[in-house]
This record gives C-alpha cells, sequence and structure tokens, in this order.
C-alpha cells in the first residue's frame, strides 16, 4: 500500500538477506486506527529493510519516502512513508509539523553496535500541533562491519595460518603445474606473521598452525628434522602457545609414532588440554578452552588413512578397503576420473575413525550443555562448498553430520586446498573457513589471519590472500 518497489530492486532484495529482526516494540499510542495503521506500515517497512542488506548500507534517509541504498548505490530501496507519520530520534522531543507538509520528517537511523534503530512516530494529521502520539521501534541486527569490531576489546585473540611447507629447496609447482611453490619464503611469510601477531593490540592467546608445516620433499633429502627445527624456531620467537594439526605432508616425513612423540604433539607441550577424554592413544585429537564458555577441538583428519600407518596393521587394511570402493588407480594420489565428490578418495586424504566421531560427539554434547561456542579445526575440509572437493575428508559427510546436530559449533576451520574457501552452512549458520596455504602465496604476499572473539562474533582479520571476515555466531 505505501511501498513502491522498482523492477532492479525485486531482483536485489531477493539475493540479499542479511539482516534480521531482532525485536519490534508494538505500538503505545492510543488511537487504534492510528496504531493498525503505523503497525501495517512498520510491517511493510519490515518486510523490505528485512531483506536490504543493511551491512552495506551508506545511505539511510528519510524525506518522503525511505531510502536505503548501498555502497555503489546501485541497489536502493524506496518505501514511500505516509504523511502523517513522522521519524523522531527516539529521544520522545516533540515536534511541530506544517499542515500536510513533509518538513517533518527527520533522521531517524542510528546505528548502534551493528543495529539499525528506526524509531517511527505517528503524527496527528492536524496542522500545527505537537504531538507524539505513538511509535514503534524496528531493530534490525546487521552484519557487523571491520569497523564496527574495531572500536571493541575482544575477549581473546587467535593467529591461524595453514600449510607453510618449508623445505629448503628451490621454488617449484604443484602436481598440474597451475601453481606455483614458494619452498623457501613460506618462512619468510611465517616471519611476517610472527612480527603481526607480537605487535598486534591485543597479543594471541595462541597460534593454529593447521597442518603441513614442513614439505614432503624434506624426506627425500634427508632434511625433515632441520626442516621441522628451522620452522619451529620460527614459532618460538614469541612465547605464545602454538597448536599444531597435522597435514599429509606431516605423514610423509614421519611415521605416526614419531608424530606422536614429537614437537608436533601439542598435547605434550601445554597445559590447557581438556585431557579427562582423548578419543585413543594413537589419535592425535584433543580439545582446549582457551577462554570462559570457547572450546577448540582439533581433530585428526588421517586418523584412517593410508599415510602413516604400517601395511601391515589393521588400519591400513580398513583405509585401503574405503578408498579401493572408489579409486582403482594404481597410483592412488591420482583421484578417481569421476566429476564430483569422489574425487576426494585419494592417498592424499584420509578421514575419521569411528571412535574420534563418538568422542566429537561426547564432547559436543557437553558443550551444548554449557552453551559454549566450540570452533573445530583439521587439516581436512568437511564441507563441500568450502574447498574443491579433491581435498574433503573422506567421510566429511558424517562429521559434517556430528557438527549439525550440536549447537555449540560456531566455527570449523580447515587448511589443505590452498587456494582457500569459505561458507556459511546454510543449515546451521556455521562457518567453514578454508585457510590460504602460505606454500603458494607469493613472497611479496602474506597468507595468515587473526582472529578476536567477541561475544558474539569472531572477526578474521587477514593479511595478504587471506581476506578480512565476520562470522558472526549462529
Ligand atoms: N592428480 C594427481 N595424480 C597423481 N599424484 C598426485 C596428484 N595430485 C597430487 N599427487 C601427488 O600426491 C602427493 C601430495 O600432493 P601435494 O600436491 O604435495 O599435496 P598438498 O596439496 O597437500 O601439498 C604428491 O606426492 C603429489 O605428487
Amino acid at each position: 500500500m505505501y511501498t513502491k518497489k522498482t523492477k532492479e530492486n525485486c531482483v536485489d532484495i531477493q539475493q540479499w538477506c542479511s539482516c534480521y529482526l531482532l525485536s519490534r516494540h508494538e505500538c503505545c499510542g492510543s488511537h487504534t486506527s492510528e496504531n493498525t495503521r503505523l503497525n501495517q506500515w512498520a510491517a511493510i517497512l519490515l518486510q523490505h529493510i528485512h531483506a536490504f542488506p543493511t551491512s552495506t548500507l551508506s545511505t539511510v534517509r528519510f524525506s518522503n519516502r525511505l531510502i536505503l541504498k548501498n555502497e555503489t548505490g546501485s541497489g536502493c530501496f524506496y518505501c514511500a512513508v505516509p504523511r502523517w507519520f513522522v521519524c523522531s530520534h527516539g529521544g520522545g522531543r516533540q515536534r511541530k509539523l506544517k499542515a500536510n507538509s513533509l518538513a517533518g520528517f527527520h533522521h531517524v537511523w542510528r546505528w548502534r553496535r551493528c543495529r539499525l534503530v528506526v524509531n517511527v512516530s505517528c503524527l496527528c494529521d492536524s496542522p500545527g500541533i505537537y504531538v507524539k502520539r505513538t511509535h514503534t521501534t524496528v531493530i534490525l541486527k546487521t552484519t557487523p562491519t571491520m569497523d564496527d569490531c574495531a572500536q571493541e576489546r575482544p575477549l581473546f585473540t587467535f593467529g591461524v595460518i595453514a600449510d607453510i611447507q618449508y623445505a629448503n629447496i628451490d621454488d617449484g609447482y604443484n602436481y598440474s603445474r597451475s601453481r606455483r611453490r614458494y619452498y623457501r619464503s613460506s618462512l619468510q611469510l611465517l616471519r611476517n606473521a610472527q612480527e603481526s601477531w607480537s605487535e598486534s593490540a591485543v597479543k594471541p592467546e595462541f597460534i593454529l598452525q593447521l597442518g603441513d608445516i614442513i614439505d614432503g620433499f624434506n624426506k627425500g633429502h634427508n632434511a625433515s628434522e632441520r626442516a621441522l627445527d628451522t620452522v619451529l624456531r620460527e614459532f618460538s620467537s614469541s612465547p605464545v602457545e602454538v597448536h599444531h594439526v597435522w597435514g599429509n605432508h606431516e605423514f610423509y616425513n614421519f611415521s605416526r609414532s614419531a608424530l606422536l612423540g614429537s614437537k608436533l604433539n601439542s598435547t605434550l607441550h601445554t597445559d590447557r588440554i581438556l585431557s579427562e577424554t582423548r578419543p585413543g592413544p594413537e589419535i592425535y585429537a584433543y580439545h582446549f578452552s582457551p577462554f570462559p564458555g570457547f572450546t577448540f577441538v582439533v581433530l585428526d583428519a588421517y586418523d584412517v588413512s593410508l599415510l602413516g600407518r604400517e601395511e601391515s596393521s589393521e588400519q591400513y587394511k580398513s583405509a585401503m578397503n574405503v578408498i579401493r570402493q572408489y579409486n582403482n588407480n594404481e597410483d592412488l594420489n591420482c583421484p578417481p576420473a569421476c566429476e564430483g565428490l569422489e574425487q576426494r578418495f585419494t592417498m592424499f586424504n584420509g578421514g575419521f575413525s569411528k571412535e574420534q566421531l563418538d568422542w566429537l560427539d561426547s564432547v559436543l554434547s557437553s558443550a551444548d550443555d554449557k552453551r559454549e561456542r566450540v570452533t573445530i579445526v583439521s587439516h581436512l575440509p568437511v564441507h563441500p562448498c568450502s574447498t574443491d572437493p579433491i581435498c574433503l575428508a573422506w567421510n566429511f559427510d558424517e562429521l559434517l553430520g556430528i557438527i549439525r546436530s550440536h549447537s555449540s559449533v560456531v566455527c570449523f576451520m580447515a587448511g589443505h586446498d590452498h587456494d582457500g574457501g569459505y561458507v556459511k552452512d546454510k543449515d546451521t549458520g556455521v562457518h567453514h573457513l578454508t585457510l590460504e596455504g602460505v606454500i603458494e602465496t607469493l613472497p611479496d604476499s602474506n597468507a595468515f589471519g587473526t582472529v578476536s572473539v567477541y561475544e558474539d562474533r569472531m572477526v578474521l582479520k587477514g593479511s595478504g590472500r587471506t581476506r578480512d571476515r565476520v562470522f558472526l555466531f549462529p
């Protein structure tokens, strides 16, 4: 009745869905008919604002129409304001209106910590009277911008970095020769990250190293220990605790039992681990709580794998049974010749055992009960839209099923796919981030992130090709 939509807006509005109605206070005046009309108008306003990407708003203006514009000015939403409404600053100040004039329409919007608050008051239609009859407040929660977040102090921060794959060898290429790999300069990029973390205003509580810390080529050069020492020395240039995740390149260099006794077993080097439950002696999975109400779970994505298992072992045989159902290639690193998700059945991937999945399920149940926020990390991504399918964990679907059955999970972080990726799971709102790999990052760029954690969100400040993101908690 009071709205006017352009054709262009109709299309855009369908695509935009980043704001949510938090609350709406009903009219408090005595005039029933005005209340009804006000509510009708507010409903129309809401219906349209609801779909408007207020995160991108640069202009919100009331004149005779409410005009919302985004940064480029290309997406506009017009809503005709009935002339017997005035929009006030919400302070209850009474204003004098000229008869039938639109001069009384004032700017009403204000940003309050990521919320667009719109007060709409209904005035009597009679000329020259002071009134504040009824009002309604529409509060919209918007996606916070980096600027919003910069003004607040986080509860804590942490660093993330993935696929450093250091080796003291000349630059090379990935298998398909489509991406250059900078084996030596990955160390300098780690140094850049360390410097940035140590200079940040709020020092990180810990660093998440998402796996593939050194490259498999070290093994052929008999340089695994040396390369690992070199990288760990770089990490120890600051006193911040590092949580190491294991990737395929860890197993190219070391056996599982060697890893369990090494500096890459973070459970041996921190008191933070919540060790009352661990999935099993040979499974490298644990959880820790760096701040009350927040839990981080480190997963072992090569628990079911041909990597790191003795060929004579039961685990190797059962992993072979899994991969052979889909991959008939002689070279099991070569993906099955198919499109889609089955490409993941290669030797450089792996999966999670039932034991580990059951353990994760119980950790998450306990976190649900305590209303904690849980971030899960693994070398392999588990959401098909957060990565190239060739990098997915074998039984990503089982893990995703567990995540989806718990309310506590807010974020899943992985490495492995050097191009990175991100998706917000549409069923749960859980954020799935795949971090760009250092090894395929130009020497004059960077690939790491600093995550600031707040009550209602995590904010990733990316460096170089890692972009900024805001993860609102589901
Ligand atoms: N399409 C492929 N066919 C055969 N072998 C492959 C293929 N892709 C990767 N590999 C081999 O698999 C191993 C792991 O690949 P790599 O690219 O180093 O993994 P990451 O992405 O973890 O760095 C390497 O030995 C590589 O040569």
